[in-house]
């Protein structure tokens, strides 16, 4: 979920400083309610879990890539992709470069913690994700990245103590004549992922706009210019997991959302009902569908519900990027979608309202979306 870091003016504990003091028992911010804790794992023997699809891309255009993805969209809202074509080692290198930082001494991290005084639009090393001093924490640390478009990339902002982590090299090429001047970069690691999430996040809109028999790139248009953020979240061992959450339940607000995770396990979707875990796979990247699709789909497909869970034992770290529009665009349910059998579900709604409710209600699975409802 993308942070808001709006809150807090004073900066809240980062829960990996509380992991690492050891307490012994979950502060009493951190306890969920009853009703929302996680629940003991279910014997895998005893009842049947559903498991999440899974589409290779590297078919893409034979009709059964079509086929798994509408399916997954209108059962799930949530897929894993392979045969992506995005090489593993940059997945790898994302989440080393997170791993590497998350790593580093507390006051090496400190020195890119994310900016109260700018609201939501911080960027940055964060903790609290809400504003509401009420609400219960998650068991969460981010560090959280704009990255499109270009002109809000500020690697400044970046960690320039991990090694790849950002990498800007200048060489000046002087010519005979002396007039002839050079730059050249090397991509770093938060680059590079990111516009390769990016060409895939439309590889994949374009699939599923053709699954709604609607031309290839109507929910990019629809979208706008694309925003992009990549978090990376970082879940400490928990002393009472039990009682806590890592990051609540939620849809996310954009359109979609590519997330990549390590070994550790912990993320879990919602379906008819039910926490399904979402198995790690480490070439698999995890498509998630947002609330502006679900809009413009006309709630044919489903933006998923999910969150992750914590453990006693290991660290987790995910890194999610999320394909959202501009704050100005104006979402609208596609009208070839609506029609007398689908009467048009969801208001219209203008994405920087749409953002600013989510902050200020603050998630709980569907609730936001479920305020665009209309009536029938
Ligand atoms: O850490 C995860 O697996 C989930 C992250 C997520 O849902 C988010 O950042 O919106
Ligand atoms: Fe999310």
């Amino acid at each position: 979920m993308e942070p808001a870091a709006a809150a807090a003016a004073v900066a809240p504990p980062r829960v990996q400083a509380l992991a690492d003091a050891g307490v012994p028992l979950l502060p009493p911010q951190y306890v969920q309610p009853p009703d929302l804790r996680p629940l003991p794992p279910t014997d895998p023997s005893s009842v049947s879990v559903p498991v999440l699809p899974v589409v290779d891309l590297s078919a893409a255009g034979a009709a059964g890539v079509g086929d798994a993805v509408a399916r997954a969209c209108a059962e799930w809202g949530a897929f894993h992709v392979v045969g992506h074509g995005v090489r593993r080692g940059l997945l790898d290198a994302m989440r080393g470069a997170g791993r590497a930082f998350f790593g580093s001494p507390m006051e090496e991290k400190l020195r890119f913690a994310c900016d109260p005084a700018r609201g939501a639009a911080a960027e940055g090393y964060g903790s609290r994700m809400l504003a509401n001093d009420d609400s219960v924490l998650d068991w969460r640390d981010y560090f959280d990245h704009h990255t499109l478009p270009e002109s809000r990339r500020n690697p400044n902002h970046w960690p320039d103590f991990v090694p790849g982590y950002r990498v800007i090299l200048r060489a000046y090429v002087k010519g005979l004549m002396e007039c002839c001047c050079i730059i050249a970069s090397i991509l770093d690691t938060v680059v590079e992922y990111s516009n390769s999430m990016k060409d895939l996040a439309q590889k994949l809109l374009r699939i599923i706009s053709g699954t709604l028999n609607v031309p290839p790139t109507y929910i990019e248009e629809a979208v706008g210019e694309v925003y992009q953020n990549i978090t990376v979240s970082y879940y400490s061992p928990c002393p009472q997991p039990d009682l806590a959450l890592g990051l609540q339940s939620h849809s996310d607000m954009g359109a979609i959302t590519l997330l990549i995770q390590d070994d550790v396990g912990g993320l879990e979707v919602l379906k008819d009902g039910m926490w399904i875990p979402v198995p790690p796979l480490p070439d698999g990247i995890l498509v998630i569908l947002a609330d502006q699709t679900e809009i413009i789909s006309n709630g044919r497909y489903k933006s998923a519900v999910h969150r992750a869970i914590v453990n006693a034992d290991r660290a987790r770290l995910s890194v999610a990027t999320f394909y959202d529009p501009p704050r100005s665009q104006k979402i609208c349910t596609a009208p070839q979608l609506v029609c007398k059998e689908y009467p048009q579900k969801y208001r219209d709604v203008i994405y920087g309202d749409y953002v600013s409710s989510w902050y200020s209600k603050g998630p709980e699975g569907k609730r936001n979306i479920d305020a665009l409802l209309i009536e029938q």
